[in-house]
C-alpha cells in the first residue's frame, strides 16, 4: 500500500507548489471555484488515505509488540539461524532448555548441541528432507550446557523473501524427555521381565526374526535353545518364593556369564528361558551346551544354604532347520520335553527326521478320521471252511480304506498311524458295528456265519471295552452274540496281561468267541494261553506255508493242534495256499482253516456267490472225503 499513497503525495505536492509558483508570479491570481472544490475534495481523499496509512502502521507495530511477547514468552524454544545456520537469536526458553545464555550462542551453529545419539547418518537425512521441503520435524537427542542429554521434538522451517531467497531459519522445539523417559520406562514393562531384566517372549520374538535375518546375511548357523529348570518348584517349597527368584536371577546371570554380550538370554516363563546365540559352525554348539548346563548346575547359596538345581535344554538349528520363528521356538521346545524325558540336565537336539514323521503321522491321523466321518472304510470277508465236512463255517472282516484317490487300501496302508491314537478305539468299534450289522444282512438271507473281527491290543485294554461292546451288541440284537468272534493278537505284546484277561472274561460272559491270532510267534504264547479264557488258537501262517518243506515248522503246527485238543480248544491255520497244505494240515488234526487257496477276502456282496462256487470244488471236498477217518481237521488264513 505504501505505493500507491506516495504516487498521491507526490502528485499533491507537485500541484500545489505549481500552485504556489503561479501565485507567485501572478498573485492577484485567483484558482478558479472548480480547482478549489476539486482540490479541497483531493485533499480529503489524502486525509482519509494517511489515517488508514496511520491504523495500518498502528496494526503493524501491534503485531510486531505481540510476536516480541510470544517470542519473549514461548514456552518453546525458539532459535533463529540466518541462511548458513549461524544462530542470530534465541528465546529464552531456549536458554532455559539449553542451558546456554544468549550471547553464548549467538554468531554459533546448532552444532554445539549436538549429540552422537541420533546416529550417523541422522543429520545429513534431516538436512536433505529440509533443503527439499523448507520444513522438517522430528524428535532429536541434544546436550545440554551441563552435559546432560535431553530428548526434543524440533520443528525447523526455511524462511524465504517474496523472490523465494532464503533468509534464515526458524527452528522451534520442546524439551520431551520426561516423556522419552516415560517412553522407556513403558518400553522396559513390555519387553523386558521384571524380575531379571532379561527380554521377556515378546521382545525374544523380535530377537528372534533379527537374529533369523542376521544368520541368513552371514551364511552362519543361530542355535536356538530352550532351557527349562529341573525340579524348581522343590526349589520354592524348600526356600520359598523369594528363594526361587533369587535363583531365577542368579541363573540369567549365569547364562548371561556363557554366552556373549550380543547374544540373547530371553525368559519366557516362570523357570524358562530361551538363548539365542549367534555360531560361527554347527559343531560349536555342543560344547556350548555343555557350558550351559555347567554353569546352571553350579552350586549356589540361597539363605545361607547350598542348593543345587540342573537344566534341560532342546535346541535347534537354523537354516539346518529352515522353519519360520514361531515353529523353531516350537522345535526347541520338543526337544527340551525330550531332553526331560531323558532323564533331565542334558541336552537334546531337535530330531528333524522324527519331526517329519510325526508330521506325517499327524496328517494320516487327520486323514483317517476324515475317512471314518465320510464313511470310506469297508469290510471284505475271507471264509473260514471246514474240510472235514467241507462247510463254511465262517468269514474273517478285514478293514479295507476306499481312498478317493488311491482305490482300495489294505491295513498294512494306514493302521499303524492309529497306534495310541483315540482313532484306534473309533476304527476299531466302527469294525465291530459294520460286521455285526452285515452278519444281520446275511441273517436275514439264510446265511448263519461266525464273524470274526480283529481288535488292537490298544483298544483291549480300555476299561470299558467289554460294557461298549455290550452297547454294541444290543445295538443289534437280531444277531446272537456268540456269532462275533474277537481276535487277539498274540504277537503284539498286551502291557496289562491281568486286565486283559479281565476284559475277555467280561467278553465271553457276552457270549462273544474269543480267537487268538498269530499264535507261535510271540514272546508270550503260551502266558497268554495259560491266562486268557480263549475259545480258538489260530496257527500263525508262517508256520503253515512252511510246513511242507520244514519238518520244524510241521512239528510246531503239529504241536500246537496237540496243545489245543489238550485243552479243549479250537484251531484253525491261517496262510492255506494250496490243497498241499490242506491234507497235510488234515492228516495233522486241523480240520478248519482259512487261506488264499481257499479264498482271498471279497466284499460281503460276493460272498454268497463264493459259498454256491465252493460247494462245487471237488478237490477241496475230496479232502475230507479222504481223511474221513481222522479224528479232527482245521485250516488257516490270511490276510
Ligand atoms: N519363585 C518363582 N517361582 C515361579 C515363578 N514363576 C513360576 N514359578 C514356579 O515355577 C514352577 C515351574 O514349574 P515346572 O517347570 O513345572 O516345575 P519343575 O519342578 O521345574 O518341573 P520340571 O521342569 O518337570 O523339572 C512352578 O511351581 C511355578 O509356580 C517366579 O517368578 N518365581
Amino acid at each position: 500500500m505504501d505505493k500507491p499513497d506516495q504516487a498521491l503525495n507526490t502528485e499533491l505536492r507537485q500541484r500545489a507548489e505549481a500552485w504556489l509558483q503561479a501565485r507567485q508570479q501572478q498573485p492577484q491570481a485567483e484558482l478558479s471555484a472548480a480547482d478549489t472544490l476539486r482540490l479541497m475534495h483531493e485533499l480529503q481523499v489524502h486525509q482519509v488515505e494517511l489515517e488508514m496509512q496511520n491504523e495500518e502502521l498502528e496494526r503493524q507495530q501491534t503485531d510486531l509488540r505481540l510476536a516480541a511477547k510470544v517470542f519473549e514468552h514461548c514456552y518453546d524454544g525458539i532459535m533463529v539461524t540466518d541462511p548458513d545456520t549461524a544462530i542470530v537469536d534465541v528465546n529464552p526458553a531456549f536458554c532455559r532448555i539449553t542451558g546456554y545464555a544468549r550471547e553464548e550462542v549467538l554468531g554459533k551453529t546448532p552444532r554445539l548441541l549436538a549429540s552422537t545419539m541420533n546416529g550417523p547418518l541422522f543429520h545429513l537425512r534431516m538436512w536433505k528432507f529440509l533443503h527439499e521441503n523448507d520444513y522438517w520435524s522430528g524428535d532429536v537427542w541434544n546436550v545440554r550446557k551441563d552435559g546432560e542429554l535431553y530428548a526434543e521434538r524440533l520443528a525447523i522451517s526455511a524462511v524465504r523473501d517474496a523472490n523465494g531467497v532464503l533468509q534464515q531459519y526458524v527452528g522451534v522445539f520442546s524439551d520431551i524427555s520426561s516423556a522419552k523417559k516415560h517412553e522407556a520406562e513403558l518400553d522396559r514393562i513390555a519387553n523386558y521381565d521384571a524380575l531379571t531384566g532379561a527380554p521377556n517372549r515378546r521382545l525374544f520374538a523380535d530377537r528372534l526374526n533379527q537374529a533369523i535375518a542376521r544368520s541368513q546375511r552371514s551364511a552362519r548357523p543361530l542355535a536356538i535353545c530352550y532351557l527349562d529348570l529341573d525340579g524348581f518348584k522343590a526349589v520354592n517349597d524348600e526356600f520359598g518364593h523369594e528363594g526361587g527368584d533369587q535363583l531365577l536371577v542368579e541363573t540369567t546371570r549365569r547364562l548371561h556369564g556363557v554366552l556373549r554380550t550380543e547374544d540373547t538370554v530371553a525368559r519366557i516363563g516362570g523357570d524358562e528361558f530361551v538363548l539365542l546365540v549367534d555360531l560361527m559352525v554347527a559343531e560349536e554348539c555342543p560344547a556350548l551346551l555343555q557350558r550351559l548346563l555347567q554353569a546352571v548346575s553350579a552350586p549356589l547359596l540361597i539363605q545361607g544354604k547350598a542348593c543345587v538345581i540342573s537344566a534341560s535344554i532342546g535346541v535347534t538349528l537354523y537354516p539346518q532347520d529352515a522353519a519360520d520363528a514361531d515353529t523353531l521356538l516350537r522345535h526347541a521346545d520338543q526337544a527340551m520335553y525330550r531332553a526331560k524325558e531323558q532323564g533331565k540336565n542334558r541336552y537334546q537336539l531337535f530330531d528333524l527326521l522324527h519331526d517329519r514323521e510325526m508330521q506325517e503321522r499327524a496328517a494320516q491321523q487327520q486323514a483317517l478320521a476324515l475317512a471314518l466321518e465320510r464313511e470310506e472304510f469297508v469290510l471284505y470277508y475271507q471264509p473260514k471252511v471246514d474240510l472235514l465236512d467241507g462247510t463254511v463255517i465262517g468269514v474273517e472282516a478285514l478293514i479295507r480304506w476306499q481312498h478317493p484317490q488311491r482305490g482300495l487300501l489294505a491295513p498294512n496302508a494306514f493302521l499303524q498311524y492309529l497306534q495310541g491314537n483315540v482313532l484306534d478305539r473309533a476304527i476299531g468299534e466302527w469294525v465291530i458295528s459294520a460286521a455285526l450289522r452285515q452278519q444281520s444282512a446275511w441273517r436275514a438271507q439264510g446265511l448263519r456265519l461266525i464273524s470274526s473281527v480283529n481288535i488292537s491290543p490298544e483298544h483291549l485294554l480300555r476299561e470299558d471295552f467289554a460294557a461298549r461292546l455290550r452297547l454294541t451288541l444290543q445295538a443289534q440284537p437280531d444277531v446272537p452274540a456268540d456269532c462275533l468272534e474277537l481276535e487277539i493278537l498274540e504277537s503284539a505284546a498286551l502291557s496289562d496281561v491281568a486286565q486283559a484277561a479281565r476284559t475277555l472274561a467280561e467278553c465271553h460272559q457276552l457270549g462273544v468267541q474269543l480267537s487268538l491270532d498269530d499264535f507261535g510267534t510271540g514272546y508270550s504264547s503260551l502266558l497268554y494261553f495259560r491266562s486268557l479264557p480263549i475259545d480258538t488258537l489260530k496257527i500263525d501262517q508262517s508256520f503253515i506255508r512252511n510246513m511242507i518243506m520244514e519238518p520244524n515248522d510241521q512239528l510246531i503246527v503239529e504241536g500246537v493242534v496237540r496243545l489245543a485238543d489238550t485243552f479243549s480248544r479250537q484251531v484253525i491255520a491261517e496262510g492255506v495256499e494250496t490243497l498241499a497244505h490242506g491234507a497235510l494240515l488234515l492228516k495233522l488234526g486241523c480240520r478248519l482253516c482259512q487261506g488264499y487257496g481257499i479264498a482271498r477276502p471279497m466284499p460281503a456282496a460276493a460272498l454268497p456267490g463264493w459259498i454256491a462256487q465252493w460247494q462245487q470244488q471237488e478237490h477241496w471236498l475230496a479232502l475230507g472225503t479222504a481223511d474221513a477217518g481222522m479224528a479232527f481237521g482245521h485250516e488257516g488264513n490270511s490276510v
